[in-house]
């Protein structure tokens, strides 16, 4: 199985009849109309998707400021969503005259798996010596993708529709989501994750819903962020795909923050603007992917394949100056195939690869077990003792939020339907996920203007103090391991402040943008009045038009005339219609009121224009204060640069 070119070696489109729901952006943004939005700026950046967020990652309640605003973040405290989808006969299986032993009810989603051989009076068998039992499972979904002239036939769009989707609409509400996809060698991950051009699979179908989606919920006031990090974990070891392989090969550390648990450090992270972008970066990640053909797959993915994608949704209040930031982690996980040594016939590098592609299974099987059956209080009140194995696979350990904590996750068993015993290990693996429970929280953090700008000032502050400790530090021990890691530190601080900048600036585009409508609904009501008043619509005196009209008097002018009358007097009883229309009579009075309309309508004027004054005032002053943070950027960047110099000659020291 590969997110590799054979699945995937071209950009096409993808068609589905999805219909994308922006329900949790509607919740975040106001009711503005105007269509604006601002993807990150273009830097590469390292260290990212799967690094610590600069804030803290407790929910906060966003104040109601809307008729749809989020009064508070539902909790996402959930089982695992387990799927289990069984594919169709391969070309080498059909010349074996294989039998399917799967079947499934669509209606109670039930897998079942047949003894094999088995004669319909008895749900057992026993093939050369062994005994076979029919078992059953039930699972959240049963995709039935084995025969496609089946009605019940679960192609590539079902699979989206029932899973992709749901967990998009998460995303976009604010929760972490990982969709993982197990079973053995040549089971179909590959085919559901990635798909190929033609079908495409959960991976591309979820990209473009998210840049569907986007598109559709711009708005002045929303500005979008998207990023993406690609990494595998090959012989425990794991790999940036979204820069060139190297031999030797280049293998990341993994770290581990207070915040947010375990992490690739110096993962390259990219903002995508586009389905495209994204596209284009996955196929990139693929092509670097450790592939290779094995007995079981002509091209079996020998390593789990990491795709992370960040959406950060940055909503500014222009009525309060106060920022709401939801950040959302969208993983999807491509495991490596489990398998058995005897059927893959692996010898060498395979068998190596094979026994650490089992080694992270197993140990994912056990993370598995221990979350499904967490251990009771032991007497006395006292918590158990942490036992799930996270630590004793690279895998687990870095998947250990979306298995255990805070993620909404899903698995998908993917099942060959011919083989028995791996089907069965597959289905009690998945049967097992089912009862895991994860705490996912809404990723929301609420700042104001007052706590941005102090932000802000910390962070130039920070930057200065560690260039300062840094250039010290390099003078005196310039040798020590220890001023490595204090090296890298600080280069991972000055790209969380440098990230920190760049959502500052995002808010300030924001913000600017709101003024800038703002100020042209301002400069239309203004035209529009300076219009009136210098073209005021004269009224019309009844009489001098009845005595017009007279000639010409018809039944239906009479009626307009009733009708104009009715208009302008609504109310008033026959004997005052006379002293009423006296008032129209009178001249004098006529351009007094309009003299007294005039006035007032030089006051508004004066008021707008005061407004509008105003208006400008504070654009220009966050125009300079977002010159002011560019130019403060540039320089920066200029500053950070040693850092870089720094850290590149530690690292080359260590090696
Ligand atoms: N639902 C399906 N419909 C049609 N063909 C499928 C389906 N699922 C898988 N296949 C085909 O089966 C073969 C193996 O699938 P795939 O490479 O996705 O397996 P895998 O589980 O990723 O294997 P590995 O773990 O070895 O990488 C491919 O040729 C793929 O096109």
């Amino acid at each position: 199985m590969a997110l590799d070119a054979r699945l995937y070696n071209h950009l096409s489109p993808v068609s589905h009849s999805s219909t994308a729901s922006v329900s949790s952006m509607s919740a975040l943004s106001s009711s503005t109309a105007a269509t604006s939005t601002s993807i990150a700026s273009t830097t590469l950046m390292q260290s990212t998707a799967s690094s610590p967020s600069l804030r803290s990652r407790e929910s906060v309640i966003v104040p109601a400021s809307g008729p749809v605003a989020l009064q508070s973040p539902a909790p996402g405290g959930g089982n695992v969503k387990v799927v289990v989808r069984v594919r169709a006969f391969l070309p080498r299986e059909i010349q074996k005259g294989p039998e399917c032993l799967i079947s499934m009810n669509p209606l109670t989603q039930e897998t079942i798996l047949a003894a094999p051989g088995m004669n319909t009076a008895t749900p057992r068998s026993q093939v050369r010596g062994k005994v076979y039992e029919e078992k059953s499972f039930t699972f959240d979904r049963s995709f039935w993708s084995h025969d496609e002239s089946d009605e019940q036939y679960a192609g590539q769009e079902d699979v989206y529709n029932c899973l992709g989707e749901e967990f998009l609409d998460h995303n976009f509400e604010g929760y972490h989501t990982c969709i993982f996809a197990y079973g053995q060698t040549g089971s179909g991950k590959s085919y559901t994750m990635m798909g190929t051009p033609e079908r495409p699979g959960l991976i591309p179908r979820t990209c473009e819903d998210l840049f569907e989606r986007i598109e559709e919920a711009q708005s002045v006031d929303t500005t979008y962020n998207v990023r993406v990090s690609y990494f595998e974990v090959y012989n425990e070891h794991v790999r940036d795909l979204l820069v060139p392989r190297t031999d030797p090969p280049h293998y990341l550390k993994i770290r581990e923050s207070p915040t947010d648990g375990p992490y690739v450090k110096d993962l390259t992270d990219v903002p995508v603007r586009s389905y495209a972008d994204i596209m284009n970066w996955m196929r990139k990640g693929d092509l670097s992917r450790t592939v290779a053909s094995t007995k079981m797959n002509d091209t079996s993915s020998r390593s789990h394949a990491v795709f992370t994608i960040v959406l950060k949704q940055i909503h500014h209040d222009l009525a309060t100056d106060e920022t709401t930031e939801r950040t959302a982690r969208i993983r999807l996980v491509d495991l490596a195939g489990s398998e058995r040594a005897k059927a893959t016939e692996a010898t060498g590098q395979r068998l190596r690869e094979g026994s650490n592609i089992n080694k992270s299974l197993t140990t994912l099987g056990r993370v598995i077990a221990a979350l499904a059956e967490p251990k009771q209080q032991r007497p006395g009140g006292r918590r158990p003792k942490e036992v799930v194995p996270y630590r004793d696979s690279i895998l687990t350990w870095l998947l250990k939020d979306s298995l255990g904590g805070n993620s909404k996750t899903a698995m998908i068993a993917c099942i060959a339907p011919s083989d028995y015993d791996e089907t069965l290990s597959t289905l009690r693996y998945a049967d097992q996920a089912k009862r895991i429970r994860t705490r996912a929280v809404v990723n929301q953090d609420h700042v104001s203007a007052a706590e941005r700008d102090a932000q802000i000032a910390e962070m130039a502050e920070q930057i200065r103090i560690l260039q300062l400790a840094v250039s010290s530090n390099s003078a005196s021990k310039r040798e020590s391991e220890v001023q490595n890691e204090k090296l890298d530190e600080y280069q991972q601080q000055v790209e969380k402040m440098q990230r920190l900048m760049e959502e500052n600036k995002m808010v300030s585009e924001c913000k600017i943008k709101q003024l800038q409508t703002e100020n042209e609904a301002l400069r239309n009501h203004l035209k529009l009045a300076l219009d009136s008043l210098k073209n005021p619509i004269p009224d019309i005196p009844l009489r001098k038009r009845q005595s017009s009209l007279g000639s010409l008097r018809t039944e239906e002018v009479e009626e307009v005339e009733v009708e104009e009358r009715d208009l302008k007097t609504p109310s008033l009883p026959e004997e005052e219609e006379e002293e009423a229309s006296g008032i129209w009579e009178d001249e004098q009075e006529s351009s007094d009121e309009q003299d007294e309309q005039a006035w007032e309508m030089q006051a508004d004027m004066e008021n707008l224009l005061e407004e509008l004054s105003m208006f400008r005032r504070k654009l220009t002053a966050d125009h300079e204060r977002f010159g002011i943070k560019q130019q403060q950027q540039a320089k920066e960047e200029v500053e950070r640069r040693p850092f870089g110099r720094l850290s590149l000659n530690s690292t080359a020291q260590r090696a």
